[in-house]
């Protein structure tokens, strides 16, 4: 199935434009679990178990794992990803760039090895650098375009021909790259101005949009930026907010998380 038919079906299923970021830091994960051989694969599937039902995507970030070595247990993960909720897509956050033939490497290794649906890459390097990852004409290409963090301005917000860059990368990617709709854009819910410039740019190009929860991006206002005329065209990332959740009596790691998750979903809903 396409990674954008895929993305419109989880919208629906789970009534939800939230994207669960998997991003396991082994220092922060509880000391029970931390202590395992496999302590990530558990925690990641505790964490997937308990938000299943509450995600429109799944988002690892690859670094938590090549930093320790830990490809394997990445790969296991994506498995049980594909094997036990094959209708949420999987993205596998890259932000990979680099010229057309090594790109073409990092596209299989994406879309083969880890099996996703899509990926993050950046655009800097231009077009030959992106065209390899959309020969997988089913899968996702989400490109960033105005990202979340501080830093983003420096290269992002200058004035180019009139107009700030992320605004050329919008309207390059809708207009040019985008040719078999797999394109997605990076946006972060920390610019609702820019987001809601994007979104008149683009259409109703899906856009991932990282930044609330722990980078303290408002819900409210960034939904009513993002969202499209069906209130879908989004998948708003939260990743350390829901994994490291702080339990309430009672709770585990994995109920601490589905509660959080719940709340965000319900509070993005909200302003659908
Ligand atoms: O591509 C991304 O996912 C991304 C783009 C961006 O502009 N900002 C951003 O925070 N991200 C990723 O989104 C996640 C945000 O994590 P939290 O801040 O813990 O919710 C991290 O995995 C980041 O690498």
């Amino acid at each position: 199935m396409k990674f954008t038919d895929k993305l419109s079906a989880a919208w629906a299923t789970n009534t939800s434009l939230l994207c669960v970021g998997l991003d396991p830091d082994v220092s922060r994960l509880p000391a029970h679990v931390r202590d395992q051989p496999d302590a990530i694969v558990r925690f990641c599937k505790g964490i997937i178990d308990a938000t299943a039902d509450l995600a429109c995507a799944f988002k690892p970030q690859i670094a938590y794992f090549a930093a320790l070595g830990a490809e394997a247990q990445l790969e296991a993960i994506c498995a049980y990803l594909r094997e036990r909720y094959p209708h949420i897509p999987l993205i596998l956050d890259a932000k990979r760039g680099d010229i057309g033939a090594t790109a073409h490497q990092y596209a299989r290794e994406a879309y083969e090895r880890y099996g996703a649906d899509a990926v993050t890459i950046n655009p800097y390097m231009g077009f030959d650098s992106v065209e390899p990852y959309l020969a997988w004409s089913d899968h996702g290409a989400i490109i960033l375009c105005r990202t979340s963090n501080p830093g983003g301005s420096d290269l992002q917000f200058l004035q180019v021909d009139g107009k700030p860059l992320y605004q050329h990368v919008a309207s390059l990617v809708a207009d040019k790259w985008n040719r078999h709709g797999q394109c997605s854009l990076v946006v972060g819910a920390t610019f609702p101005e820019e987001l809601a410039q994007v979104r008149a740019l683009v259409g109703d190009m899906p856009l991932l949009v990282p930044g609330v929860g722990a980078q303290g991006g408002d819900i409210e206002a960034t939904v009513r930026s993002g969202k499209t005329a069906q209130g879908t065209g989004m998948m708003i990332n939260s990743s350390r907010a829901i994994l490291y959740a702080p339990p309430l009596a009672g709770e585990d790691y994995a109920a601490a998380a589905r509660r959080v998750a719940l709340e965000t979903r319900d509070a993005i809903n909200l302003y659908r």
